[in-house]
């Protein structure tokens, strides 16, 4: 049986004196991956930024395991074990695809939880050990998201966020992306944001769905699809 590791409860967040998210509540179980849904303005990546210390929530919990993370500082909340992979990948250009690993490696976690190496990433996507000498900004679209992943892991998470990694890739590249996020989901639990629905519903388990701000569907997949036509309206296009 699952168990709830991340969890956001009623969460509050403003930029300013704007009200982005209201009482927004989900949550991630263990070995499992949710993807959280909404059209462009939803509030999806102000969700991930309010999990990862970058926008504070005013009001509401968000906790990894129990542990409130909601007054804990970034670096406290990766050290916790909340690993990001950005929207627009934010690899070092300049930097060798091993280069970009190595200083993304977080510190030795605590007993009971993974570290992962750059062995381990290398196992996972093997182009890039192939690529491990060349500099970033020479990869494809595609490999610079596999290199955007690795560096999440290299942080050594307990829960990987992934802000909308398809992004601008060509619909083949999607594909392998989708592939990558199957075996990836085996090795770790993951917080999907998506704007594309066929790869969201091809490797999710759980769907949270947002409108301006606002929960409006959190269950299954199975569940989300049965319900999926009183839902479309919600949804961007895909
Ligand atoms: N830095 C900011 N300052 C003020 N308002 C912001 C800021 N960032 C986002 N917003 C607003 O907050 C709301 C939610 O935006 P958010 O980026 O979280 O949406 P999203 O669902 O991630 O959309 P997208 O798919 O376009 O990334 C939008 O109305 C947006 O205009």
């Amino acid at each position: 049986m699952a168990t709830e590791l991340l969890a956001l409860d009623k969460v509050n967040a403003f930029y300013g004196d704007s009200h982005v998210l209201h009482d927004v509540s989900f949550s991630l179980r263990s070995g499992r991956l949710l993807a959280l849904l909404g059209r462009n303005g939803a509030g999806k990546s102000t969700c991930i930024n309010a999990i990862v210390g970058f926008l504070p929530p005013r009001a509401g919990s968000v906790t990894l395991a129990g542990k409130a993370l909601q007054k804990c500082t970034p670096e406290q909340i990766c050290r916790s074990g909340v690993g990001l992979v950005p929207q627009g990948r934010r690899i070092f250009p300049s930097l060798t695809v091993r280069e970009n690993l190595e200083v993304a490696a977080g510190r030795n976690p605590p007993p009971g939880r993974r570290r992962w190496t750059r062995e381990d990433i290398n196992q996972i996507f093997p182009r890039l050990k192939e690529r491990q000498h060349q500099l970033a900004g020479s990869l494809s679209g595609g490999e610079q998201q596999m290199l955007a992943i690795g560096r999440g892991l290299m942080t050594n998470p307990q829960v990987l966020l992934m802000d909308e990694p398809s992004e601008g890739l060509a619909p083949q590249i999607v594909r392998e992306v989708g592939n990558v996020l199957e075996a990836l989901k085996r090795e770790i639990s993951i917080v999907l944001v998506e704007q594309n629905l066929g790869l969201a519903m091809k490797v999710a388990d759980d769907v949270a769905l947002l409108n301006t701000g606002r929960v409006v569907f959190s269950g299954t997949r199975d569940e989300f699809q049965e319900r999926q036509a009183e839902l479309q309206g919600h949804l961007g296009v895909a």
